[in-house]
C-alpha cells in the first residue's frame, strides 16, 4: 500500500455532564473546537503522547486515560493516513488554561458545537458519550467534505 499511516492522539475530558473542548488557534484544524491531541513522537507510546499533548494544550494533568476509539482519516491527494487514537477520562487535576495552541471551554453535552467542529465528530461523539468503543474510517475531500466513511462499535 502506497499510503503511510501516522499516529495521532485525541483526548476528550468529561466533568459530569460537561465535556472540555479547545478552540484550535493555529495549525491543523485551526478555527474548530476539538479534543486535545497531536502527533506521537518516536520515543513515546500513544498513551504517553496523549497525556503530554493534553497537558501542553490545556494544562490539565491526567494519570489515567481510557481508550475510547480509533479513527482513520484519508485526505484525497495526500499520501498520509492519520490514525487517531481517541481517549477519554473524567479524572484530572488542575484547571484548564489557554495555551498557544488551544483555548479551552467546558460545554454541556447538550450544547456541543458540532457546526464548529470536524464534520465526522457528530457521527462518533454518541459512541464516546455512551462509553461504547468505536472504530471509524473517513475519506475527506478537503477539510470539510466527507466522501465516504465506515463507523462501527468495537466490543
Ligand atoms: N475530531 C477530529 N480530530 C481530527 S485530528 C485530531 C488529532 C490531531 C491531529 C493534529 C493536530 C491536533 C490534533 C480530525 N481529522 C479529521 N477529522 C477529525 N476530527
Amino acid at each position: 500500500m502506497m499510503t503511510k499511516t501516522k499516529l495521532y492522539t485525541l483526548a476528550l475530558i468529561r466533568n459530569n455532564s460537561d465535556v472540555l473542548l479547545g478552540m484550535k488557534k493555529r495549525g491543523f484544524g485551526v478555527g474548530r473546537w476539538n479534543g486535545f491531541g497531536g502527533k506521537v513522537h518516536s520515543n513515546e507510546t500513544v498513551l504517553e503522547a496523549a497525556k503530554r499533548e493534553l497537558h501542553e494544550e490545556s494544562g490539565l494533568i491526567v494519570n489515567e486515560l481510557q481508550e475510547a476509539g480509533l479513527l482513520k482519516f484519508e485526505f484525497i491527494g495526500e499520501p498520509e493516513i492519520m490514525e487517531v487514537h481517541v481517549f477519554t477520562t473524567n479524572k484530572f487535576e488542575g484547571t484548564p488554561a489557554e495555551s498557544e495552541e488551544m483555548r479551552p471551554q467546558w460545554f454541556p453535552i447538550s450544547e456541543i458545537p458540532f457546526d464548529d467542529m470536524w464534520p465526522d465528530d457528530i457521527l462518533w461523539f454518541p459512541f464516546l458519550l455512551k462509553g461504547q468503543k468505536f472504530s471509524g474510517y473517513f475519506k475527506f475531500k478537503g477539510h470539510s467534505e466527507i466522501l465516504d466513511y465506515t463507523l462501527e462499535p468495537e466490543c
